[in-house]
């Protein structure tokens, strides 16, 4: 392919707005000498942090950015001792992560993508994973012990890396700069699966993307942007149209505001595909033996409530839960109980058969649902106490976005009882 020609300043100046730091001009110049295709759109400072608008009118269809194969870095560009990568399948995102970290020990590091990224104090304060213990045991319990997992991931990343790339390779990062590194690669990687990776384990295709990384979420995937990959490298194209000045956004996934807290470090204001995690209080509904047997049946857990209803594994795991545990595994009640989970008979008639049961289930859903809203209530007075306490000044923020996030909760909650009265 022709190399493309080097941009003028003036031209390069097209795609910054007014305010832009200086860094990233020169990401800017970077990704259009190396073949970048940046259309009608501009890297912009916005309210919610750096994002990408339309500098022009742009229709639907079209194709916005275009960043070619040689400027991605993933499972390719690390270098793994003694093995394939795909023969032996590694820690993609710890090896990223060091990857990352080491650009600042690396001989001449002024690396223009390294120096665009949000400091690390950016994620401590918006990630869930770096907040203190006080504030998450007064989080929504799935978003806590999401957290404490990933914690548990960034250790053995961590460790990894060490044996591996330091150890190993003499590559050089502190433990600091490795957790900046691992929420960088968290929260800005991209799913790219090119054909010729039909061996790489899914977990494993991520890809770090100069520029398509700049896209902010929109949960709206039938209007946001589409980002589709080839062996080529990764394409933005449009979904509607756009004015100028508008931003542009993508979709990360279907994702309710729990999940983007944790993953991303943000939650949606208004967000459609939002709903809640019951599974701490379903689970207080439930026996151990309750729990095994759903476990069994692969209906342990997920347990999800929405402005509009419940999810079907909520209502199988309370009809399961209304049966005492000396009724299991004994009785046409407990084996219908079984087909209905099979699929060998209808819900209708399952509903229809134990009329009296779904009234229990549904006085068990009432209090679930009063339980959260309660629970909900008594956290949100703790961090409220917290937000006035000096000792807590310098979690202000990870303080408030729990508050927040109990807050749309509550509403989605008081939503539901307005529906289902
Ligand atoms: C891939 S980066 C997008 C670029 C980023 N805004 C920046 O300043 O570099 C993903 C991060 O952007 C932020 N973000 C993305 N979409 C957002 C949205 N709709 N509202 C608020 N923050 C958002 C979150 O901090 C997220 O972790």
């Amino acid at each position: 392919m022709p190399k493309r020609r080097r941009p003028s300043s003036s031209h390069r100046q097209d795609f910054l707005a007014d305010g832009v730091p200086e860094a990233h001009q020169r990401l800017l110049e970077h990704v259009l000498a190396n073949n970048a295709r940046l259309s009608k759109v501009k890297i912009a400072k916005l309210p919610h942090g750096i994002g990408i608008v339309a500098s022009e009118r742009v229709q639907k269809n079209e194709e916005i950015t275009f960043i070619p194969k040689s400027l991605l870095v993933n499972l390719y560009d690390i270098e793994f001792p003694n093995s394939s990568p795909i023969d032996h399948p590694t820690k993609v995102h710890s090896s990223l992560a060091a990857y990352v970290a080491s650009q600042f020990h690396a001989p001449n590091s002024n690396d223009p993508f390294i120096s665009i990224l949000p400091p690390f104090s950016s994620f401590k304060s918006s990630m869930p994973l770096f907040w203190s213990k006080e504030v998450l045991t007064n989080c929504p319990p799935w978003i806590h012990s999401f957290a404490l997992k990933q914690q548990e991931k960034l250790k053995d990343d961590y460790e990894h890396a060490v044996k591996v790339h330091r150890d190993a390779r003499g590559v050089e990062f502190s433990k600091e700069e490795f957790e900046w590194a691992w929420a960088v690669v968290n929260t800005r990687t991209i799913y790219y699966r090119p054909k010729k990776w039909y061996k790489v384990p899914a977990e494993d295709c991520m890809t770090m993307c100069p520029f398509i990384d700049y896209y902010n979420h929109d949960a709206r995937g039938d209007e946001s942007c589409t980002v589709s990959f080839s062996t080529d490298g990764l394409r933005v194209t449009t979904q509607k149209p756009y004015a100028p000045g508008e931003e542009i956004f993508v979709t990360y996934g279907e994702y309710n505001n729990d999940h983007l807290l944790v993953e991303y470090g943000f939650a949606l204001p208004a967000n459609r595909a939002d709903n809640i995690n019951i599974d701490h209080w379903v689970f207080s509904k439930l026996s151990s033996r309750h729990q095994e047997i759903l476990r069994e049946m692969s209906f342990n857990g997920g347990y999800l409530l929405d402005e509009n209803e419940v999810c079907y594994r909520t209502m199988m795991a309370l009809r399961l839960a209304i049966i005492s545990d000396d009724d299991l595994g004994i009785g046409k009640r407990y084996w219908d109980f079984v087909k209905l989970v099979e699929g060998e008979m209808e819900e209708d008639e399952y509903v229809e058969l134990y009329e009296m049961d779904e009234k229990m289930v549904g006085g068990m859903l009432k209090e679930v649902v009063e339980a959260v809203v309660k629970y909900g209530e008594e956290k949100t007075e703790n961090l409220r106490q917290m937000l006035a306490d000096e000792e807590f000044l310098e979690q202000k923020d990870s303080i408030g976005s729990a508050i927040e996030r109990w807050g749309q909760m509550i509403d989605i909650i008081a939503k539901y009882r307005e529906k289902n009265k």
